[in-house]
Protein backbone atom coordinates (compact mmCIF):
# COMPACT_ATOMS: atom_id res chain seq x y z
CA UNK A 1 0.00 0.00 0.00
CA UNK A 2 0.99 3.62 -1.18
CA UNK A 3 2.28 5.93 2.18
CA UNK A 4 0.44 8.57 0.27
CA UNK A 5 -3.44 7.28 0.68
CA UNK A 6 -5.27 8.50 2.57
CA UNK A 7 -8.56 7.45 3.50
CA UNK A 8 -11.66 9.40 4.70
CA UNK A 9 -15.18 7.68 5.89
CA UNK A 10 -18.57 9.26 6.60
CA UNK A 11 -21.51 8.44 7.93
CA UNK A 12 -23.03 8.68 5.08
CA UNK A 13 -23.54 9.67 1.79
CA UNK A 14 -24.65 13.21 2.40
CA UNK A 15 -22.01 14.35 4.55
CA UNK A 16 -19.52 12.65 2.02
CA UNK A 17 -20.38 14.73 -1.04
CA UNK A 18 -21.15 17.94 1.16
CA UNK A 19 -17.83 17.44 2.72
CA UNK A 20 -15.93 16.39 -0.33
CA UNK A 21 -17.46 19.14 -2.68
CA UNK A 22 -16.69 21.54 -0.41
CA UNK A 23 -13.30 20.61 -0.24
CA UNK A 24 -12.79 20.46 -4.04
CA UNK A 25 -14.44 23.92 -4.40
CA UNK A 26 -11.88 25.02 -2.07
CA UNK A 27 -9.21 23.90 -4.14
CA UNK A 28 -10.57 25.25 -7.34
CA UNK A 29 -10.80 28.39 -5.61
CA UNK A 30 -7.57 29.11 -4.33
CA UNK A 31 -6.37 27.70 -7.96
CA UNK A 32 -7.92 30.28 -9.61
CA UNK A 33 -7.16 32.86 -6.81
CA UNK A 34 -3.27 31.30 -7.32
CA UNK A 35 -3.10 31.57 -11.04
CA UNK A 36 -6.22 33.13 -12.87
CA UNK A 37 -7.73 29.70 -13.59
CA UNK A 38 -8.83 25.97 -12.58
CA UNK A 39 -9.31 22.45 -14.30
CA UNK A 40 -11.24 20.18 -13.11
CA UNK A 41 -11.47 15.91 -14.28
CA UNK A 42 -14.42 14.23 -12.64
CA UNK A 43 -15.71 10.57 -13.33
CA UNK A 44 -19.38 9.38 -14.37
CA UNK A 45 -21.38 7.14 -12.73
CA UNK A 46 -24.20 6.63 -10.54
CA UNK A 47 -22.08 8.02 -7.54
CA UNK A 48 -20.90 11.48 -8.02
CA UNK A 49 -24.49 13.20 -8.31
CA UNK A 50 -25.17 14.39 -4.62
CA UNK A 51 -21.26 15.34 -5.22
CA UNK A 52 -22.23 17.38 -7.98
CA UNK A 53 -25.42 19.31 -6.88
CA UNK A 54 -23.26 20.70 -4.01
CA UNK A 55 -20.47 21.57 -5.86
CA UNK A 56 -22.62 23.44 -8.39
CA UNK A 57 -23.89 25.34 -5.76
CA UNK A 58 -20.30 26.68 -4.28
CA UNK A 59 -19.85 30.26 -4.83
CA UNK A 60 -16.25 30.33 -6.39
CA UNK A 61 -15.63 32.42 -9.57
CA UNK A 62 -16.37 29.37 -12.11
CA UNK A 63 -16.80 31.67 -15.03
CA UNK A 64 -12.36 30.55 -14.79
CA UNK A 65 -13.17 26.72 -14.03
CA UNK A 66 -12.31 24.28 -17.37
CA UNK A 67 -14.14 21.08 -16.45
CA UNK A 68 -13.45 18.25 -18.27
CA UNK A 69 -14.25 14.17 -17.56
CA UNK A 70 -11.64 11.17 -16.31
CA UNK A 71 -13.54 8.46 -18.75
CA UNK A 72 -16.49 8.32 -21.63
CA UNK A 73 -18.47 6.02 -22.98
CA UNK A 74 -18.63 6.51 -26.66
CA UNK A 75 -21.91 7.51 -26.74
CA UNK A 76 -23.19 10.88 -28.25
CA UNK A 77 -24.60 13.33 -25.34
CA UNK A 78 -28.61 12.35 -26.15
CA UNK A 79 -27.79 8.65 -25.05
CA UNK A 80 -28.65 8.37 -20.87
CA UNK A 81 -25.16 6.41 -20.97
CA UNK A 82 -23.29 9.70 -21.77
CA UNK A 83 -20.98 10.83 -18.97
CA UNK A 84 -21.23 14.27 -20.56
CA UNK A 85 -24.98 14.84 -20.22
CA UNK A 86 -24.29 14.06 -16.52
CA UNK A 87 -22.08 16.65 -15.90
CA UNK A 88 -23.88 18.88 -17.67
CA UNK A 89 -27.36 18.07 -16.20
CA UNK A 90 -25.45 17.88 -12.52
CA UNK A 91 -22.57 19.67 -12.51
CA UNK A 92 -22.23 22.67 -14.81
CA UNK A 93 -25.79 24.58 -13.67
CA UNK A 94 -26.58 26.88 -10.93
CA UNK A 95 -23.48 28.71 -9.62
CA UNK A 96 -21.49 26.81 -12.25
CA UNK A 97 -23.54 27.18 -15.18
CA UNK A 98 -20.66 29.53 -16.70
CA UNK A 99 -17.82 26.76 -16.00
CA UNK A 100 -16.65 25.85 -19.48
CA UNK A 101 -16.91 21.97 -20.24
CA UNK A 102 -14.65 20.17 -22.37
CA UNK A 103 -16.17 16.69 -23.54
CA UNK A 104 -14.17 13.86 -24.68
CA UNK A 105 -16.71 12.57 -27.17
CA UNK A 106 -16.14 14.08 -30.00
CA UNK A 107 -19.13 14.02 -32.75
CA UNK A 108 -16.95 14.13 -36.18
CA UNK A 109 -15.83 10.78 -35.34
CA UNK A 110 -18.58 9.48 -33.51
CA UNK A 111 -18.29 6.39 -35.38
CA UNK A 112 -14.16 5.48 -34.31
CA UNK A 113 -12.78 6.06 -30.77
CA UNK A 114 -9.08 5.76 -32.29
CA UNK A 115 -9.50 8.40 -35.09
CA UNK A 116 -10.66 11.02 -32.45
CA UNK A 117 -8.11 10.55 -29.85
CA UNK A 118 -5.26 12.71 -31.45
CA UNK A 119 -7.66 15.64 -31.39
CA UNK A 120 -8.88 15.02 -27.87
CA UNK A 121 -5.70 14.31 -26.42
CA UNK A 122 -4.75 17.89 -27.62
CA UNK A 123 -7.83 19.82 -26.26
CA UNK A 124 -7.30 18.00 -22.91
CA UNK A 125 -3.48 19.45 -22.67
CA UNK A 126 -4.41 22.83 -23.66
CA UNK A 127 -6.24 22.38 -20.61
CA UNK A 128 -3.00 22.85 -18.78
CA UNK A 129 -1.07 20.70 -16.80
CA UNK A 130 -0.89 19.54 -13.69
CA UNK A 131 -4.71 19.59 -13.74
CA UNK A 132 -5.72 21.23 -10.11
CA UNK A 133 -8.59 18.45 -8.71
CA UNK A 134 -9.38 15.18 -10.40
CA UNK A 135 -11.92 12.93 -8.87
CA UNK A 136 -12.00 9.00 -9.70
CA UNK A 137 -14.43 6.80 -9.02
CA UNK A 138 -14.16 2.73 -8.77
CA UNK A 139 -16.66 -0.38 -10.33
CA UNK A 140 -17.41 -2.80 -9.29
CA UNK A 141 -14.83 -4.82 -10.94
CA UNK A 142 -12.19 -2.62 -9.81
CA UNK A 143 -11.91 -0.71 -12.38
CA UNK A 144 -11.07 3.00 -11.95
CA UNK A 145 -11.27 5.38 -15.10
CA UNK A 146 -11.85 3.36 -17.84
CA UNK A 147 -9.33 1.15 -16.63
CA UNK A 148 -10.71 -2.30 -17.04
CA UNK A 149 -9.83 -5.60 -16.14
CA UNK A 150 -9.15 -7.32 -19.41
CA UNK A 151 -9.12 -4.27 -21.40
CA UNK A 152 -7.55 -3.89 -24.47
CA UNK A 153 -5.66 -0.67 -23.85
CA UNK A 154 -4.78 -1.79 -20.09
CA UNK A 155 -1.45 -1.84 -20.11
CA UNK A 156 -0.39 1.09 -22.06
CA UNK A 157 -2.87 3.07 -20.35
CA UNK A 158 -1.69 1.79 -16.64
CA UNK A 159 2.04 2.47 -18.16
CA UNK A 160 3.68 5.47 -16.36
CA UNK A 161 6.21 6.03 -18.86
CA UNK A 162 3.40 6.43 -21.06
CA UNK A 163 3.20 9.52 -23.34
CA UNK A 164 -0.62 9.44 -24.69
CA UNK A 165 -3.05 11.46 -22.84
CA UNK A 166 -6.15 9.86 -23.72
CA UNK A 167 -6.72 6.30 -25.14
CA UNK A 168 -9.33 3.83 -26.09
CA UNK A 169 -10.57 1.29 -24.16
CA UNK A 170 -13.00 -1.72 -25.19
CA UNK A 171 -13.35 -4.40 -22.68
CA UNK A 172 -16.17 -7.25 -21.72
CA UNK A 173 -18.13 -4.97 -19.26
CA UNK A 174 -17.67 -1.95 -20.47
CA UNK A 175 -20.30 -1.92 -22.61
CA UNK A 176 -19.57 0.53 -25.74
CA UNK A 177 -16.10 1.38 -26.41
CA UNK A 178 -14.27 4.08 -24.10
CA UNK A 179 -12.53 7.19 -23.77
CA UNK A 180 -10.28 7.60 -20.80
CA UNK A 181 -7.22 9.78 -19.59
CA UNK A 182 -4.11 7.62 -19.23
CA UNK A 183 -2.75 6.87 -15.49
CA UNK A 184 0.17 9.77 -15.81
CA UNK A 185 -2.56 12.41 -17.14
CA UNK A 186 -4.67 10.54 -14.21
CA UNK A 187 -1.76 11.27 -11.69
CA UNK A 188 -0.75 14.66 -13.36
CA UNK A 189 -2.56 16.85 -10.75
CA UNK A 190 -2.46 18.73 -7.61
CA UNK A 191 -5.54 17.17 -5.56
CA UNK A 192 -6.47 13.41 -6.16
CA UNK A 193 -9.53 12.07 -4.50
CA UNK A 194 -11.14 8.05 -5.26
CA UNK A 195 -14.86 8.92 -4.18
CA UNK A 196 -16.78 5.62 -3.29
CA UNK A 197 -19.89 4.54 -1.53
CA UNK A 198 -21.26 1.19 -0.11
CA UNK A 199 -19.81 -1.91 1.88
CA UNK A 200 -19.40 -3.57 -1.73
CA UNK A 201 -16.71 -1.14 -2.77
CA UNK A 202 -14.78 -0.93 0.59
CA UNK A 203 -14.77 -4.59 0.19
CA UNK A 204 -12.80 -4.05 -3.05
CA UNK A 205 -10.51 -1.42 -1.68
CA UNK A 206 -9.49 -3.68 1.45
CA UNK A 207 -8.90 -6.63 -1.31
CA UNK A 208 -6.88 -4.20 -3.34
CA UNK A 209 -4.61 -2.98 -0.03
CA UNK A 210 -4.21 -6.84 0.81
CA UNK A 211 -3.17 -7.54 -2.58
CA UNK A 212 -5.43 -8.43 -5.43
CA UNK A 213 -4.40 -7.00 -8.55
CA UNK A 214 -7.15 -4.89 -10.11
CA UNK A 215 -7.12 -2.37 -11.95
CA UNK A 216 -7.81 0.24 -9.17
CA UNK A 217 -4.58 -0.97 -7.53
CA UNK A 218 -2.60 1.27 -10.16
CA UNK A 219 -3.90 4.06 -8.60
CA UNK A 220 -3.92 2.83 -4.61
CA UNK A 221 -0.21 1.78 -5.20
CA UNK A 222 1.89 4.44 -7.35
CA UNK A 223 3.96 6.72 -5.19
CA UNK A 224 3.58 9.64 -7.93
CA UNK A 225 0.76 11.61 -5.80
CA UNK A 226 -1.19 11.40 -3.06
CA UNK A 227 -4.54 9.65 -3.11
CA UNK A 228 -7.49 11.01 -0.62
CA UNK A 229 -10.52 7.79 -0.48
CA UNK A 230 -13.51 9.44 0.28
CA UNK A 231 -16.14 6.38 1.80
CA UNK A 232 -19.23 5.94 3.16
CA UNK A 233 -21.80 3.60 3.59
O1 LIG B 1 -18.07 6.22 -16.94
C1 LIG B 1 -17.82 5.51 -16.01
O2 LIG B 1 -18.33 4.39 -15.88
C2 LIG B 1 -16.86 5.96 -14.99
O3 LIG B 1 -16.26 7.12 -15.04
C3 LIG B 1 -16.38 4.88 -14.08
O4 LIG B 1 -15.02 4.75 -13.92
C4 LIG B 1 -17.11 5.04 -12.77
O5 LIG B 1 -16.46 5.97 -11.96
C5 LIG B 1 -17.26 3.72 -12.04
O6 LIG B 1 -17.77 2.77 -12.92
C6 LIG B 1 -18.17 3.84 -10.84
O7 LIG B 1 -19.47 3.99 -11.27
P1 LIG B 1 -20.68 4.13 -10.27
O8 LIG B 1 -20.48 5.40 -9.54
O9 LIG B 1 -21.90 4.15 -11.14
O10 LIG B 1 -20.62 2.93 -9.36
Amino acid sequence: MNAKVNRHEFADRLTLGDTLAKDIAGKLDAAVKARGKASLAVSGGGTPKLMFAVLAEQEIDWSKVSITLVDERWVDESSDRSNAALVKHHLIAHEAHVATFLPLFDKAHADDVDAALADVGKRVDALGKPFDVVVLGMGPDGHTASFFPGGDHLAQALDLDGKQSVLSMRADGAGEPRITLSLPRVLDTRALYLHIEGNDKKAILDKVIGGEDLPIAAVLKQDRTAVDVYWSP
